[in-house]
């Protein structure tokens, strides 16, 4: 397993050993004891599944509030997504800053999204399935976002999207979001 540090401290891309012989490949998805070896100490509580039928399909981008706050373990097992994430913790000096990275079902790269940062991604593919785990259960009430293009953001998504949720269509600025997330060291 590599583990990859990113222009976000704690924001981290995870690549597992992959076995591959005549029969296809075996790999360790997640495996808990390596990834505490790398200072990733989550209890992951919940695995997420998700499919998006078309490309150009937008999820995002999401956080929960405290005390649902999560951290996610990004990985696609099906297609290709533009995985972004966002700094949202008041006071970090990577403050709304964002980074995205390539994943897809052949590169079997993860990416690791702590709490304090918004996530979101734009499926790349048809049939994109995008399963990650989260250390705190879903939480409706404390289900927040912020608007994909948020200018201020400023996030270049390499392509427009064609599908995206109500929801996802109306979410605050990052400015104007609720948002109690605040940069410790
Ligand atoms: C997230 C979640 C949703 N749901 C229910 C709520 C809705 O009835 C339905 C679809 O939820 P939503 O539209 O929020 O799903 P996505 O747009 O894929 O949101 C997710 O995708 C972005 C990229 C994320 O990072 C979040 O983890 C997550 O919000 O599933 C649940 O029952 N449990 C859950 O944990």
């Amino acid at each position: 397993m590599i583990v990859s540090d990113t222009g976000l401290p704690g924001v981290k891309v995870i690549e597992p050993a992959c076995f591959q012989d005549e029969r296809g490949f075996f790999m360790e998805s997640y495996n808990r004891d390596q990834l505490l070896g790398h200072g990733i100490a989550n209890l992951f509580i919940q695995d997420n599944h998700s499919l998006s039928v078309l490309p150009g399909t937008l999820r995002g981008l999401h956080y929960q509030l405290d005390p649902s706050a999560q951290t996610k373990l990004v990985r696609v097992v099906a297609g290709s997504i533009f995985d972004v994430a966002v700094d949202i913790r008041r006071g970090s000096p990577t403050f709304g800053r964002w980074e995205g990275f390539a994943l897809s079902a052949s590169n079997k790269k993860q990416l690791l999204v702590p709490r304090g940062f918004a996530h979101g991604f734009v499926t790349l593919e048809a049939n994109t399935e995008v399963c990650y785990k989260v250390d705190a259960g879903y939480s409706q009430s404390d289900d927040r976002g912020i608007a994909w293009n948020d200018p201020e953001i400023g996030i270049a998504w390499p392509l427009d999207p064609t599908v995206l949720s109500a929801k996802d269509a109306k979410h605050p600025l990052l400015r104007d979001a609720e948002n109690h997330f605040t940069y410790s060291r």
